[in-house]
């Protein structure tokens, strides 16, 4: 079974919960708690093959930027920002620049193929403060796939972002799995093991 992890990232209120448990439970629910980072776990079958996968939302990520382990933890990243507020937008960019900042060395297409840049809350596109241009420009410059959505209107689109998140996530393991020695593979369970967070079954 391949075990997939996803971080869920953006600023303060750009909807981190809402996308995770939507897509998850098909739900949406007004209010999340936002004072405690959970891991929701899920098995799921993709294209004919089991996945274990785990989802990282973290509590409110007000100015917190450093994200060491996340960067390293997740195999995929899923960039939310909120297209009524733009401070999410910039702080959306300065994460997207963490995370190619983080991987630096690793292979750049397979970093890039396993980002998608989402603007969440299209429903308020009435109170828009941040273009869908920007957003898709914000994207070709980071080379990471966009879109924009509703969390709380569209299930649909938040499944099919998940879902070609999570294809690019198994075709880079396809990739690495060709490149890598097989001591490699333990080293990465132990650091997984060493970075514990607080799991939710869902
Ligand atoms: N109108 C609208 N509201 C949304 C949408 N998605 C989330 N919200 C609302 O935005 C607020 C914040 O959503 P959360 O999912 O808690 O956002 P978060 O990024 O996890 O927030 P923190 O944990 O505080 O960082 C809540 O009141 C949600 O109901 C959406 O697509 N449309």
């Amino acid at each position: 079974m391949a075990e997939v992890k996803l971080a869920v990232l953006g600023g303060g209120g750009a909807g981190k919960s809402a996308l995770a448990v939507r897509f998850l439970t098909r739900r949406f629910i007004g209010e999340y708690a936002s004072n405690a980072e959970c891991i929701y776990t899920k098995h799921l079958c993709l294209d004919g093959r089991q996945i274990h996968l785990e989802i990282y939302d973290p509590c409110s990520q007000r100015g917190k930027l450093l994200l060491t382990d996340e960067l390293h933890w997740a195999d995929g990243f899923i960039i939310v920002y909120d297209i009524s507020d733009r401070a999410s937008f910039a702080f959306a960019k300065a994460l997207l620049y963490r995370i190619r900042e983080s991987h630096v060395g690793a292979c750049k297409k397979m970093v890039e193929s396993a980002v998608f840049l989402v603007g969440n809350k299209q429903d308020l596109c009435h109170m828009r403060e941040v273009g869908w241009d920007e957003g898709q420009k914000l994207a070709v410059d980071n080379k990471c796939q966009f879109c924009e959505l509703s969390a709380a209107e569209h299930y649909q689109e938040v499944a099919a972002m998940f879902m070609k998140v999570l294809r690019n996530v198994i075709s880079n393991f396809k990739v690495k799995e060709k490149r890598r020695p097989s001591g490699s593979k333990s080293m990465a369970k132990l650091i997984n093991n060493m970075f514990g967070k607080r799991r939710k079954s869902v």
